[in-house]
């Protein structure tokens, strides 16, 4: 069952002066169905984050429709959990409290809210650091809050915008691993927007691509194998991996963007 979807979305920045914008996503209309782990990837400014950001509903489209179970995405919504690049984690708060927080909006009481934050910090194997604060904590650490605060919301899906690129390898796999497993566990909807192709074919069942700015879906790939069978170096995973890469090649070399994007003058400005 659908329960994402974007259709024929253009989004458009606006320029200072708002009688020029700068046309980041072209007529992108895709669908996402529920219990997917669909995977985000594309040339650097083509508007995977917009994308999300649309999804989210801390940006509306300038054109088209994104809606969720049907409907149109107005605001954002605990529905939709975000996972930012950055931990974003209130620095005066404990672990637990920082995943507390995120339920304040929940008519729950303070234990019910302690049990659930509990629950989600064991989850991402934190529960022996649930006073500290995030200063003590290493990046994959904060960045298993920031999953355990989203979590602890339990959305419908995980919007996941780069959540471990800044993270070191070792750490990063780790933590695919454990996306993967709250995936399997909770069985939520994933939409993960990652520059790593092997990131994608680690986690996705479905990889979509855009392609340089303004973003337009390029190619998309399934994949069925089990997660706990995917194997990089096996042939078919390398020959994903390369067909995927000179794809990414090819529409990375398309006219540089930044020096020359594509304006679009304002009807009615
Ligand atoms: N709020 C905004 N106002 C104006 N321009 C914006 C805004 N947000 C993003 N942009 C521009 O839109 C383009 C797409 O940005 P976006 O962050 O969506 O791309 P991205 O694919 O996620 O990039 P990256 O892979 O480098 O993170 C960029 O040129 C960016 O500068």
């Amino acid at each position: 069952m659908c329960i994402l979807e974007t259709k024929n979305v253009y989004k458009v920045y606006l320029d200072q002066k708002k009688t020029k914008g700068r046309l980041v996503l072209n007529d992108v209309s895709l669908k996402i169905d529920e219990g997917e782990f669909v995977c985000l990837i594309g040339p650097s400014g083509c508007g995977k984050t917009t994308m999300l950001n649309l999804m989210a509903g801390f940006e509306t489209p300038t054109r088209g429709e994104v809606l969720y179970r049907g409907n149109p995405i107005k605001k954002p919504s605990w529905e939709r959990g975000v996972v930012f690049q950055e931990y974003s984690l209130l620095p005066w708060m404990s672990v637990i409290e920082n995943v507390e927080y995120g339920l304040d909006g929940k008519k729950l009481s303070d234990k019910e809210k302690n049990q659930i934050a509990m629950d989600c910090l064991t989850m991402v194997g934190l529960s022996e650091f649930i006073d500290h604060r995030p200063n003590l904590l290493s990046g994959g650490m904060k960045q298993r809050v920031a999953i355990a605060r989203t979590l602890a919301m339990d959305p419908d899906i995980m919007l996941m915008d780069e959540p471990f690129s800044s993270l070191d390898e070792q750490t990063r796999r780790r933590l695919d691993g454990e996306v993967c497993d709250i995936w399997l566990k909770k069985q939520k909807t994933i939409v993960f927007v990652t520059h790593s192709v092997d990131e994608a074919l680690l986690l996705g069942t479905r990889i979509i691509m855009f392609s340089q700015s303004p973003g337009e879906i390029v190619k998309e790939w399934s994949i069925s194998v089990d997660h706990s069978k995917r194997d990089l170096t096996a042939n078919e995973f390398v020959s994903l991996k390369q067909e995927i890469l000179s794809t990414l090649q090819a529409c990375s070399c398309a006219d540089n963007y930044t020096n020359n994007p594509k304006m679009i003058k304002i009807e009615g400005e």
